[in-house]
This record gives structure tokens, C-alpha cells and sequence, in this order.
């Protein structure tokens, strides 16, 4: 479970945010500048809260309170960037390696199970592709070694910053599929930025509609977007 209150002074405004959120994936849907990477930055320890306290499960990643600030190697939390931030000197395993300790290469796969390099790069469709470089994939290639990476330092909470946005169509119609999948399959809360509404409907489980930092309780959405299991959680 996924338990923060996040207040991150900015120029323009300040964030003022609660999550709780437990399994699924969780979407941060708002214009460009309303905070939602800012949000993402402040859970993997990237950036640092102006107050509030972030803890998953029973470990405390933040609390002012308590001058708690775990640095973000310690978090055990996956990040897929924007640009997906490859190494354009590495290979693609070299890439989805990076970071493990030497001889540590597993993967969680679910609660109790673990799997390989090579389980990883075969689920993300990406073993025949394990010696490229990044500038010889496509942006769905890409994408999904910046997936297996994140997976491959055993996430307990994976946080996707508008994962799908610079593919086309019928790209991202699949990997909302599979993003939807592995979720099902790795039982590791996601938290999702986007300013997509195809993607809001085809992902979310829960969504929090941003403006300026905080939840906006009456979205500008045209269409209903409560579906299922699918709500607004305010401040
Ligand atoms: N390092 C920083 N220092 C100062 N201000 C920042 C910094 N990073 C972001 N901001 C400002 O904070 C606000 C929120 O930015 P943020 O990137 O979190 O928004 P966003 O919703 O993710 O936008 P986008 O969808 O365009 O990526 C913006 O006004 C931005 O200019």
C-alpha cells in the first residue's frame, strides 16, 4: 500500500497531494505543469518534499516530521522516464542490467517468484533485440527495455512518467495491453502519468485529475470516466 501526503513548494504554486493506494495503477492525469512528474520525482527520492511523508507498505521512504529521507537507491522503486533515458552506449542487455550488483541477475516476477535477465527481456518481447544499441530500436523497442530495466531492480512500486507518448497508435493500443498485463502479473502497485485520455480509460484503476498541484474534484473531462473500480480520490 501506497500511503503519502506530498507538499512540494514550486515557483508557480505548491503540491499538495495525498495517495492510498494499494494494487493496480494508479493515473495522474493533468495538463503539462500541473505537477505530475514533480509527484513522481518526490516518490522515487529524486526530488525532495517540502513536507509530508511517503511510506510504502511499513517502510518510511520520507517523513519531515521524523527527518526521514531515504535516498532513492534504497527505495526499490522502478521509474520509466519520458524519454526512457537509455544509455546509447549500452546494449539493450547492457541497459536492462544496469544497476544490479554483479551476479544479482534476477527479476520479481510475483510475490515469491523470481525470474531471469532472460525471462524479463522474453516477457517484454525483447531477447532477439538483447544486443542492439538504443539507436537502433524503435520507440516501442525502446520502451520496452526501459520497462524490463525498471522490472529488473525488483520493484515494490513502478512509476511511469507518460510512458506511451511518443509511440504511434497501434503501438500504444498494444503496450496498454501489456502494461495492463504485467501489472496483473507482477501484483506491484503502478503510478502512471499522462495527459492522454484514451490511455486514462484504457489503464486506470484509479485516477487523480491534477490542476496546479492539487486533485481537482470537478475534472474538465467531457466524457464520464468513472468506470468499475475507477474514482477520483481528493485531498
Ligand atoms: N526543478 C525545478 N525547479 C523549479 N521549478 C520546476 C522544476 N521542475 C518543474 N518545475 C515547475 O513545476 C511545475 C510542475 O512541473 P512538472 O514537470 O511536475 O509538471 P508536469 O505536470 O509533469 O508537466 P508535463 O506534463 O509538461 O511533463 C511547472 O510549473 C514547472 O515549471
Amino acid at each position: 500500500m501506497l500511503n503519502a501526503s506530498i507538499r512540494k513548494e514550486l515557483p508557480a504554486f505548491a503540491i499538495d497531494i495525498d495517495l492510498r493506494f494499494g494494487n493496480g495503477i494508479l493515473v495522474l492525469f493533468g495538463p503539462s505543469g500541473s505537477g505530475k512528474s514533480t509527484i513522481l520525482n518526490c516518490l522515487a527520492g529524486l526530488r525532495k518534499p517540502s513536507g509530508g511523508r511517503i511510506a510504502l507498505g511499513e517502510r518510511i521512504f520520507f517523513c519531515q516530521q521524523q527527518g526521514i529521507n531515504v535516498p532513492a537507491r534504497f527505495r526499490r522503486i522502478g521509474y520509466v522516464f519520458q524519454d526512457y533515458a537509455l544509455f546509447p552506449h549500452m546494449t539493450v542487455k547492457d541497459n536492462v542490467l544496469f544497476g544490479l550488483p554483479p551476479g544479482r541477475h534476477r527479476c520479481k516476477k510475483k510475490h515469491g517468484y523470481r525470474m531471469s535477465v532472460r525471462e524479463t527481456l522474453d516477457t517484454l518481447k525483447i531477447t532477439h533485440l538483447q544486443n542492439r544499441f538504443p539507436a537502433q530500436l524503435s520507440g516501442g523497442e525502446r520502451q520496452r527495455v526501459a520497462l524490463a530495466r525498471a522490472l529488473m531492480v525488483e520493484p515494490d512500486l513502478l512509476l511511469l512518467d507518460e510512458p506511451l507518448s511518443a509511440l504511434d497508435n497501434q503501438i500504444r493500443q498494444t503496450l496498454q495491453k501489456e502494461l495492463k498485463q504485467l501489472q496483473r502479473t507482477w501484483q506491484i502497485p503502478f503510478v502512471l502519468v499522462t495527459h492522454c485520455h484514451h490511455e486514462l480509460e484504457a489503464l486506470a484503476d484509479q485516477v487523480i485529475y491534477l490542476e496546479a498541484g492539487r486533485p481537482a474534484l470537478q475534472p474538465t473531462w467531457k466524457q464520464p470516466l468513472i468506470k468499475g473500480e475507477t474514482q477520483v480520490i481528493s485531498a
